[in-house]
């Protein structure tokens, strides 16, 4: 009998994942990035294109009747050979399903896909902040997700890394640290920042800043001890950010929510945008972040 869908949406976006990792890689090697403006500070390259007709018609051709939302909108499904992931991350298949998904059906699903997140940076030369993030909801929770990094060197040399997490079981693919005790460090946006943002930041005034792109990249760093909190007091980030990086974060025992400690909804029929901005954080009492942040700040994240 085959596994539970959760966990086959699971080990195949792992293994799509890496397959989409390595066209953004040889988009770079090949030079012609092919930038588009979507809107202000908002590219979008053909290695955001090609991930994710990758990823969309491999998920598509293994789970029709599930649905899939992807940043860069309808993908033609007609890809290459080359391009068609058929395997599963069979390493992934040895874990137990959460008994609380274990009947989950096609249906209960959304697969939120960030083909490139952090493209601004890929465009600049910063291409450690690049990942790719499949996000799997059951109804509205964000519960399993993939967050791979297609620039991450390995010991031995070889590129790429993928971090999973799955609530429930657990994550995977990197070694978790806590943050250093004794100081406070934010990672923030190098690309979206704004008067209101900012403001939302000075309620740290003794907080160390770090600014990186991408939400994988900011949430990989409070799960890798290089921040305790990430701050983001304002709208622009979209559910396929959040999603795989709020449910591998929340598999670790974090929390990402709005700006007022509240969980975004990931079922289909939700509005794209995160509004009320972004906060995560790993090790803290979360709430005590959010009282920090003055309420007459919080009110007008979105408000317009
Ligand atoms: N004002 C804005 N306009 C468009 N996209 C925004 C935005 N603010 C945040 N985002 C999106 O949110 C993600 C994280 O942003 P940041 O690095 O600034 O924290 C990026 O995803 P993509 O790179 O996948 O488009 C970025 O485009
Ligand atoms: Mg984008
Ligand atoms: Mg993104
Ligand atoms: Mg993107």
């Amino acid at each position: 009998m085959s596994a539970p869908i959760i966990m086959r949406l699971m080990a195949s976006s792992i293994s799509t994942a890496k397959r989409a990792g390595v066209i953004i890689r040889d988009v770079l090697k090949k030079g012609d990035l092919g930038i588009v403006d979507k809107g202000h500070n908002d590219p979008q390259t053909e290695a955001d294109r090609s991930a994710q007709q990758c990823i969309i018609a491999s998920l598509t051709k293994k789970f029709p009747t599930v649905k899939i939302i992807g940043e860069e909108g309808c993908s033609d499904l007609n890809v290459c050979d080359d391009w068609l992931v058929t395997e599963q991350d069979e390493s992934f298949l040895q874990h137990n399903c959460p008994a609380e998904w274990q009947d989950a059906k096609p249906e209960d699903f959304v697969i939120w896909v960030d083909p490139l997140d952090g493209t601004a940076e890929y465009t600049q030369g910063f291409v450690e902040h690049v990942t790719v993030l499949i996000g799997i909801a059951v109804k509205d929770a964000a519960v399993g997700g993939i967050i791979h990094q297609p620039f991450y060197k390995q010991p031995d040399g070889e590129l790429g890394r993928t971090i999973w997490g799955l609530k429930g079981v657990g994550t995977g693919g990197f070694t978790p640290k806590a943050a250093p005790a004794g100081k406070f460090i934010i990672t923030t946006t190098r690309s979206h920042s704004n008067a209101l943002h900012q403001q939302a930041l000075n309620a740290f005034p003794s907080a160390e800043v770090i600014k990186v792109g991408g939400a994988g990249f900011k949430v990989l760093q409070l799960l890798e001890g290089k921040a305790h909190a990430y701050v983001f007091a304002t709208p622009g980030c979209k559910k396929w950010d959040t999603c795989a990086p709020e449910a591998v974060l929340e598999a670790q025992g974090g929390t990402l929510t709005n700006i007022n400690g509240e969980h975004y909804a990931y079922n289909a029929d939700v509005e794209h945008v995160n509004k009320k901005g972004v906060l995560a954080s790993l090790g803290q009492n979360h709430s005590d972040l959010v009282e920090k942040i003055p309420a007459e700040v919080r009110q007008a994240v979105g408000a317009k």
